[in-house]
């Protein structure tokens, strides 16, 4: 007779707790006193054009909002990067309530939600979907979201989360310029080598974690969280809320700063 192997369903987040002989695996505690200044790290350069901005899409683990990223019209360069590295999108993570929901955390402190600018090396690669699975393929950076006043730049982005509430859902979303997402006190940020923080979990991201965060308000945040997991057509709606991982080994690492 055949036999019936149920899987047991086990949520997406918790996710495999490593990659089979994973060693450089995201997200991680950034300790402080542990991170290692570099002298020859350099600033970063963000190049955005707005006009590049095109839809945003609920993939049923975030929103992403797409940019295109078939020339250099958008392009990160300088900081540990060797080439410019081109953006494609960027989407963020939360959780259901204020007291977590970011995926890195700064000597275990956790913010409400993290900011992830998605970048891949078109130097060197034809596809993002190539990109994604090589040493030096993407870098993404990181920036944290705190509680607080509301974020100007970012309601025309709150405003259009009601369109794209289901997974699958897809609205057109034009000239936004992310550079009004990046911490403008200070640009010091934590580098090191990592991974996706989402399947496939490859191991091809320069991660660059902003030591300033940004300020968004509550409300702002709640908008976040009346997003949902599921499609239009599945009976159970669930909250997209909880959509970080959970933080992996250091395994020998380094995170190097950029200020000391
Ligand atoms: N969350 S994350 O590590 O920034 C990230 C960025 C780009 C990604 O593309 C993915 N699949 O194609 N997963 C993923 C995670
Ligand atoms: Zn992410």
């Amino acid at each position: 007779s055949s036999k019936y192997v149920l899987s047991h369903v086990h949520p997406m987040w918790q996710g495999p707790l490593a990659v089979p002989g994973g060693d450089k695996q995201s997200p991680i505690d950034i300790v402080v006193r542990k991170s290692v200044f570099d002298p020859q790290l350099k600033p970063l350069t963000f190049q955005y054009d707005p006009r590049t901005c095109q839809q945003i899409w609920n993939n049923g683990y975030s929103f992403l909002v797409e940019y295109d990223d078939t020339s250099d019209k958008s392009t990160l360069s300088g900081g540990p990067l060797q080439d410019p590295y081109r953006l494609c999108q960027f989407h963020f993570h939360w959780g259901e309530s204020n007291a977590w929901g970011s995926e890195h955390t700064v000597d275990r402190r956790l913010f409400p939600a993290e900011l992830h600018l998605v970048h891949w090396n078109a130097e060197r690669y034809s596809l993002f979907e190539e990109a994604v699975m090589e040493e030096n393929g993407l870098a993404v950076i990181g920036v944290f979201l705190k509680v607080g006043k509301r974020h100007e730049g970012l309601q025309k982005l709150v405003d259009a989360l009601p369109a794209v509430r289901h997974k699958e859902s897809v609205v057109e979303f034009t000239k936004f310029d992310p550079a009004c997402l990046l911490p403008t006190n200070t640009q010091d940020y934590w580098t090191y080598a990592g991974s996706l923080t989402t399947p496939p979990l490859t191991e091809s991201v320069s991660w660059i974690i902003m030591k300033q965060h940004i300020e968004v308000s509550h409300d702002q945040l709640a908008v976040f969280r009346s997003l949902l997991f599921t499609s239009a057509e599945e009976e159970v709606q669930k909250s997209m809320v909880n959509n970080f991982r959970v933080q992996q080994a250091m395994k020998g690492r380094t995170v190097r700063s950029s200020f000391t």
